[in-house]
């Protein structure tokens, strides 16, 4: 089902980004629901983490950004945190020297000097509840007290996602949270992912590891040179011929899209080339 015939949660309407004489995005419109994993995926430059900037409100744009049908491109990017949405950043380090705990605990710290010093004097605690609560969604409730060295990386990756989610987060926008992982770690990732939709959060993913994308996803957009050039299912996306051109240059695109007869992705160009950056 679109997110569109179910009242879609994040909408972005005509979206569009300028750098000097560069356009990254360029009349992007997309739209995430409820519960929905949709996949934001491109070559290098096509303007994916632009976008996402975009919708945080961290990059000038034009266009509209709706969140629950409450116009929010005119707000800041703090203000945008406010109605329920939540982003990783592409370079996610965690504080080495903070338990994961901490680590979710400073997403959820109020910024500022006099924030600092109310905590200080009134005592007051960063909502522990929601920390376990944000553990427990990705399956972590049991690393709260350890050292981020003390993970595997793809638990690492985890801790990221759950410092997005910490805060009454409904929409999280996640750039290139796989990046590193083996295929062991990028499927149970992937199956995060999916018990982190299945509670009703909205779920932006932006990440090169073609096979985690396309098995995980409901709904896959493609940008090239900012512009949205495909959008669709799964399947459909990584059979279209504009995408596998996108994605390898059309001098490389030799091989026949060639699926497996019980329908598995495997032999598709986009995975034999999935996780170039
Ligand atoms: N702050 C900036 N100032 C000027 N140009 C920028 C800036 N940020 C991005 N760009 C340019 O905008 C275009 C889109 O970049 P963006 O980082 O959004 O692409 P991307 O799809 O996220 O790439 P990658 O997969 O490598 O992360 C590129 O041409 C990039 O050089």
């Amino acid at each position: 089902m679109s997110a569109e015939a179910a009242g879609a949660l994040l909408q972005a309407r005509g979206l569009s980004v300028r750098y000097g004489g560069v356009v990254a995005n360029d009349d992007i419109t997309l739209d995430v629901g409820a519960g929905e994993i949709v996949g934001l995926i491109g070559p290098n430059g096509a303007g994916k983490t632009t976008f996402v900037d975009a919708v945080t409100g961290f990059t000038k744009s034009t266009g509209e950004v709706t969140m629950g049908g409450v116009r929010i491109d005119g707000y800041s990017p703090h203000r945008r945190r406010g109605t329920g949405m939540a982003r990783t950043w592409q370079a996610g380090e965690l504080f080495a020297d903070l338990t994961v705990a901490e680590n979710l605990a400073v997403a959820v710290q109020k910024p500022g000097l006099k924030a600092l010093f109310a905590d200080i004097f009134t005592g007051s605690k960063p909502p522990v509840k929601t920390i376990d609560e944000a553990l427990t969604m990705v399956g972590l409730t049991d690393a709260a007290d350890r050292h981020p060295s003390e993970l595997a990386l793809g638990q690492q990756k985890l801790v990221g996602v759950a410092r997005a989610l910490v805060g009454g987060t409904k929409m999280v926008l996640l750039d290139e949270p796989a990046a590193g992982l083996d295929t062991h770690e990028s499927r149970d990732f992937g199956n995060e992912l999916r018990r982190i939709a299945a509670t009703g959060i909205g779920v932006l993913l932006i990440d090169h590891d073609m096979s985690l994308v396309l098995d995980v996803c409901h709904r896959l957009y493609v940008l090239d040179f900012g512009k949205v050039i495909a959008a669709g299912a799964p399947q459909e996306i990584r059979d279209d011929p504009r995408v596998v051109s996108a994605y390898l240059g059309s001098a490389e695109v030799e091989a026949e899209v060639d699926i497996d007869a019980d329908g598995g992705p495997a032999a598709s160009p986009l995975l034999q080339k999935g996780t170039a950056q």
